[in-house]
């Protein structure tokens, strides 16, 4: 980057085809040679209000800041502007956003929270920085790809036992180092996990969320709960280590929430179970060594622990987010599972799913709200740049209509998901399936309505810019396309409304009248 400062009478002597500066903040960039190069053309470049001149406003109504900070573009600056000093600054990584509602409320300096204390801050602040600096980067690549995130990032993830908080409190956590050591594992609630899920959903892809151990997060909790400690032994230290993958593999084309419909059958056969079925939908299922799965058995519905092994194939099933999430179609063919490989009691494996259900939906919610947020930081962003019929976008009433619902929606979500995290801090593991199944289905149901709300008025705000894959609504169009993921995975929306009801029907004192 060059030194050099020019006047403004300087700057505006290159205004044409074969000689053209800009500025943009306060930066000269010589765009001569890159003219032909330019992604929108050369011509924009030469005209009146361009060439020579500030571009600052142009430039920011068709380009992220981002691209300025791509070292191929960064060298297009031959110096700075006399007298001027520069306003855009891209936060460092781990910095917490300026922009109104861009954090949550216990982020946002001046405000209080009954929930968070410094500890949690500081391990906000360290995983923040972890997932900016590291998963980033990995994640923009996989995204395009397909491709599976790498191990490299996968043993960084380990190094810090990110694999295993994101599985919350508990057992598995004692003698960990936690994040370098910034929490002790009998202090790590379900805040901090919280927080693990909100850092990483900021900056990934929908698919790169899932595609990111999602499937051990859900696969391995009956391991944890209901394994016996021999298969704990051979499975849990490899897992959480980010050496062997786990999904979990529930549903089928035959049955979704309707867990009890379920067509994959374990027939016993002296110490082995012999399991003939198919599973769809499976996260992580391409990649997985191992299945957590659900069968019917001859006295019930039971869960089991299977390998990839003889009998077990995987395939690809291409969904409407990046393949990177390894979706796939599982097949079982004559498989035999080792009896010791039973997750719970035989016969009574819904109990096992069931409440293994709640938490990952609670962390459906988690990543939810924080994409979310994000988007109402984007919408906020770009509604102050753009500029339409001479003024801001925001001087038009109906947008600020639009941002009301969005901002309200993310706070009621946000508010509804502490209360629900604080309660699941203060309730054993047996207790939170009794009390929680029904408001976390509830809350589910009302965190994915109101993403799929929140990105149709986004789709509405960005207009064409959210309809494409880069560019300045890559995250609107990315949100668009996937939010509905939230609204399925975990229990569809409005199977989950019903179940919240129905769990409040059953606690309905008999002797209540009106
Ligand atoms: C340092 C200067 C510039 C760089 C490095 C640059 C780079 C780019 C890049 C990478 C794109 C592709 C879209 C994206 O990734 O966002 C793009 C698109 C575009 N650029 Fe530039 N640009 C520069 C300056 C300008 C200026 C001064 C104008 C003024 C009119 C301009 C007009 C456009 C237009 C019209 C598009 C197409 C936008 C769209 O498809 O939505 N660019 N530019």
């Amino acid at each position: 980057m060059a030194s050099n400062e020019y006047t403004l009478e300087e700057i505006a002597q290159h205004n044409k085809e074969g000689d053209v500066w800009v500025i943009i903040d306060a930066k000269v960039y010589d765009l001569t040679k890159f003219a032909n190069l330019h992604p929108g053309g050369s011509n924009v470049l030469y005209a009146e209000n361009v060439a020579g001149k500030d571009a600052t406003q142009i430039f920011f109504g068709l380009h992220r800041h981002e691209v300025l900070l791509r070292t191929q573009y960064k060298r297009l600056q031959i110096g700075t502007v006399a007298g001027q000093k520069e306003l855009i600054k891209a936060p460092a990584p781990g910095e917490l956003s300026r922009v109104p509602y861009g954090e949550p409320t216990w982020l946002t300096k001046g405000y209080f929270s009954p929930y968070y204390t410094e500890n949690h801050r500081k391990f906000q602040t360290a995983v923040r920085h972890f997932f900016q600096t590291v998963v980033a980067p990995e994640s923009v690549k996989c995204e395009e790809s397909g491709k599976k995130i790498s191990q490299e990032v996968v043993d960084k993830m380990a190094e810090v036992n990110i694999i295993a908080m994101r599985l919350g409190p508990g057992k598995h956590l004692k003698g960990r180092i936690l994040m370098d050591g910034l929490v002790k594992p009998e202090e790590f609630d379900y805040f901090h996990e919280a927080i693990i899920h909100a850092e990483l959903s900021r900056v990934s892809s929908r698919a790169v969320v899932d595609g990111l151990l999602a499937g051990l997060v859900i696969g391995l909790p009956p391991v944890l709960n209901y394994g016996s400690p021999e298969l704990y032994a051979k499975v849990v230290p490899d897992a959480l280590a980010g050496k062997k993958y786990v999904a979990l593999a529930i549903s089928e084309a035959f049955a979704g929430s309707d867990v009890g419909g379920l067509q994959t059958t374990a027939v016993r056969d002296g110490d082995y179970w012999v399991v003939t079925g198919t599973k769809k939908w499976i996260t992580n299922g391409t990649f997985a060594d191992y299945f957590t799965t659900g069968c019917k058995t001859e006295t019930g519905f039971t869960v089991m622990l299977i390998e990839r092994g003889p009998g077990v194939s995987t395939k690809p099933i291409k969904t409407a987010y990046s393949a990177v999430a390894g979706t796939a179609f599982v097949s079982f063919d004559k498989v035999r599972v080792p009896v010791s490989n039973t997750l719970g009691p035989i016969g009574a494996g819904m109990s096992v799913i069931l409440s293994n259900f709640n938490h990952e939906r609670w962390m459906v919610c988690a990543t939810s709200i924080a994409a979310q947020r994000l988007v109402v930081e984007e919408c906020l962003k770009w509604t102050t740049q753009r500029i339409v019929f001479g003024k801001p976008l925001t001087a038009q009433a109906v947008i600020r209509a639009k941002l009301a619902a969005m901002i309200s929606r993310v706070e009621a979500c946000q508010n509804w998901f502490e209360t629900i995290t604080h309660q699941m801090n203060m309730m054993s593991y047996k207790e939170q399936s009794d009390k929680l199944a029904g408001p976390i289905g509830l809350h589910k149901q009302f965190v994915s309505r109101s993403g799929r709300e929140t990105a149709e008025d986004a789709t509405q705000i960005f207009g064409g810019r959210a309809l494409t894959v880069s560019g300045m609504g890559k995250f609107i169009e990315n949100y668009h396309r996937t939010s509905g993921f939230d609204a399925i995975l975990a229990g569809a929306e409005d199977v989950l409304g019903d179940l919240g009801v129905r769990q409040a029907l059953k606690k309905m004192p008999k002797d209540a009248r009106l």
